[in-house]
């Protein structure tokens, strides 16, 4: 090896080396600096996106007898074939040079046919890897939605998700769109650096041979290393001048989802919106999302121009002429044939010549086209780091939620006139209260109600429902009455005290709009069982349906096995008595009626409740109708500021405490006409009012 060769090698290590020490200091920096500021890294491609994917990789590919493994060898062997075949291809190119200038037809024509018969298979392969691709990405996607929806599922994570965290602006679009791009850039990018790899190993291994083969010609033995130098260098400066654009697709995914956010809660809300003429607003709203979307887009189509500008020069023009200039090292460099191989044929010289040169040519083009790809690739894997951030992130949120781990907006604060726990909650800390599965009774030893924002709306509750009593349950708006339900059904997590409470799958709560379920009527009834889970017979679901009058509908629905849009087709009242009818199928131990009743007639409500009981279902009641008093033995009340009661309900106390509060109240609004006409008397008399007097 000559000193200039060595010279040359040795700065290149150097330079390596250096490169990589300052991408490895500057991420245990990143890091450092994100664990104490406690907010993510920067997005990019890095140590963190590396350990996000393989965190991933396992999800996507179980085993290695698994269908994705299956799919990801067959497009490797796939991709290695046309790798092959482009080498192929490449001598044929040559051979068919060389015959052309020695004029041989012979050879011509053998070798335009072995060329035909080649690009039979070539093209095949090519649709072929196009295929296999799209299964691949379609089998990634599956595995990592299954997972996802797995993990969205358990614990409720959906509700805390959305209610408990804050983390997940839009956690659908997390399950679809991201999902879907992450899988397809992955698989595009497996595919658009295989080859590429492939093809850069195989063809410097067969232009090292050609060079081995051609000891005589000065200048050949530094071409690799050359050719190395240009590329690193290139990869160095498109590496310091790409914009960052997986931060940046990021940013538009989060964006693009807050749009969808906004059309669906108008599709969901659109009666109202109608009622109130209110489409000035959404449309506002809705354009200043869209704006907050289309200032992003652009600016990344911006820094998309003058990057892929710098791409296309170092890549296709600067290359292209450091490519020629290596070709003609060896060709310049020819010496002189000695007068022994003078007395070979110049004619045969020259066809092997040009021969080399064209194959040359072609090796280095598909050479310079797969280091081009290569590189060019690292657009696409910034935005596969941005992808990959989000799905990792996704997991991750459902992960913690689902073990009661959960994040608002970070605050730190020293307010010590802050209440202790409230502060805890403020700082992300995990709940601290107890809960033990009981048989039967509800016991609440001093446990607080505290909303997901932190603020206590009970400091401390101490109550115990046993079976036997039915619990009516008032109080003013926002007091904590809905939140008592979310407490002891374990929506919301207890941050101390003590709660025992029997299984949740004892309690069945009808809120005041209940849900209605795709699928048919009988869906309807025995949500969320399925027709797989039923547990009674078809006459028997005539008799629920008769427990809440509300059989008429089978008829004239068409029956019920019928699907319809039940939430459209079905009045307030109609829906309100359908939600009370899974309280006669599903027979829980308790349940929580959350104002269900308020479009039902008092008939038919009062017949509800009365058989409800006899079923021996523990009735537990949010209410401000007077006439459910009856049915309810006791009275817990909120009444607000944090105070309570619970206490037997004595409904006839209770009908002469509020027969008095309505006569008070209508003395009270009778004063004001009292007041105006007496000062009407006052000015026609002339005289001043009694009252006025000293
Ligand atoms: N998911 C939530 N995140 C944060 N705060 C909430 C959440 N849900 C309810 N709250 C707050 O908790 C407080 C109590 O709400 P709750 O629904 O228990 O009231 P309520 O007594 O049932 O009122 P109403 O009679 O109006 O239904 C309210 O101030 C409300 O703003």
């Amino acid at each position: 090896m000559s000193r200039r060769v060595k010279l040359v090698l040795f700065s290149s290590t150097c330079a390596i080396i250096i490169y990589v020490l300052r991408r490895y200091y500057r991420y245990v920096i990143l890091r450092r600096k994100s664990r104490i500021t406690n907010t993510p890294a920067t997005l990019s491609v890095n140590q963190r996106f590396y350990h996000q994917l393989c965190r991933l990789l396992p999800i996507l590919i179980p085993r290695v007898r698994s269908d994705s493994f299956a799919l990801l060898a067959i497009h490797l062997t796939t991709l290695m074939s046309r790798t092959f075949l482009s080498i192929s291809i490449a001598h044929l190119d040559g051979a068919i040079v060389k015959s052309l200038v020695q004029r041989n037809h012979r050879d011509f024509l053998r070798t335009i046919c072995i060329f035909l018969l080649v690009s039979v298979p070539a093209s095949f392969i090519n649709s072929f890897i196009r295929f296999i691709e799209s299964k691949l990405a379609l089998a990634f996607r599956t595995k990592l939605t299954r997972y996802a929806y797995a993990a969205y599922f358990r614990n409720q994570t959906y509700y805390r998700v959305s209610n408990l965290d804050t983390r997940l602006l839009t956690p659908d679009q997390n399950l679809t769109d991201d999902i879907e791009t992450f899988t397809t850039t992955l698989t595009h990018l497996f595919s658009q650096l295989t080859k590429p790899f492939l093809d850069v190993a195989l063809i410097s291994w067969t232009l090292v041979v050609m060079v081995q083969q051609k000891q005589t010609a000065r200048g050949l033995k530094e071409v690799p290393v050359l050719t190395t130098l240009v590329i690193f260098l290139t990869f160095l400066a498109l590496r310091k001048l790409s914009p960052r654009f997986g931060k940046l697709v990021s940013e538009e995914a989060k964006k693009r989802g807050l749009l969808r956010f906004a059309h669906a809660r108008i599709i969901t809300n659109a009666e109202e919106i109608a009622f109130f003429d209110g489409h000035e607003v959404e449309k506002t709203w809705i354009l200043k999302l869209y704006n907050q979307l289309r200032v992003q887009t652009n600016a990344i189509i911006k820094k998309k121009l003058w990057f892929i500008m710098l791409e296309q020069f170092l890549m296709k023009y600067f290359w292209h002429s450091c490519g020629m200039v290596f070709i003609a090292i060896p060709m310049l460099s020819y010496r002189d044939p000695t007068p022994a191989e003078d007395s070979v044929d110049e004619s045969v010289g020259i066809s092997t010549r040009t021969e080399e040169y064209t194959i040359s040519k072609s090796l280095l083009q598909s050479g310079a086209d797969a280091v081009e790809r290569i590189i060019s690739s690292y657009k696409e894997i910034a935005v596969l780091a941005g992808y990959t951030n989000r799905v990792h992130t996704m997991l991750h949120v459902f992960d913690e939620c689902a073990n009661e781990r959960y994040q608002r907006i970070p605050v730190t604060t020293d307010d010590q006139s802050i209440p202790a726990i409230q502060r805890r909650i403020l700082m992300n800390q995990q709940a601290k209260g107890e809960i033990i599965e009981s048989v039967e009774d509800i016991i609440a030893e001093n446990v607080p109600i505290i909303t997901p924002n932190g603020d206590i709306i009970v400091e401390s509750l101490s109550l115990k429902i046993t079976s036997a009593m039915h619990v009516l349950i008032t109080g003013p708006n926002g007091c904590g009455k809905s939140s008592f339900f979310r407490i002891i059904r374990g929506l919301w997590p207890i941050h101390s005290g003590r709660l025992h409470r029997p299984n949740p799958s004892n309690f069945f709560l009808i809120p005041q709009r209940p849900y209605m379920c795709p699928g048919t009527l009988r869906d309807q009834i025995i949500y969320p069982h399925t027709v797989d889970q039923i547990l009674v017979s078809d006459s028997d679901l005539m008799e629920i349906l008769n427990n809440v009058e509300l059989q008429y509908i089978v008829q004239r629905e068409g029956g019920l096995n019928v699907e319809r849009d039940w939430k459209d087709i079905l009045s307030g009242g109609e829906k309100q008595r359908l939600g009370l009818a899974r309280i006669f199928y599903h027979k829980p131990k308790y349940a929580l009626l959350d104002e269900c009743t308020s479009a039902v007639s008092a008939d038919v409500e009062g017949k509800i409740y009365e058989r409800a009981k006899q079923l021996g279902v523990t009735l537990l009641t949010i209410t401000h109708r007077p006439s459910l008093w009856a049915y309810h033995t006791h009275l817990l009340q909120f009444h607000g500021e944090g105070q309570w009661t619970f206490d037997v309900l004595n409904p006839e106390k209770l009908v002469t405490l509020r027969d008095e509060k309505e006569r008070l109240e209508a003395q009270l609004a009778g004063i004001p006409s009292i007041r105006r006409r007496l000062s009407e008397l006052c000015h026609l008399l002339g005289e001043d009012s009694k009252k006025d007097k000293p």
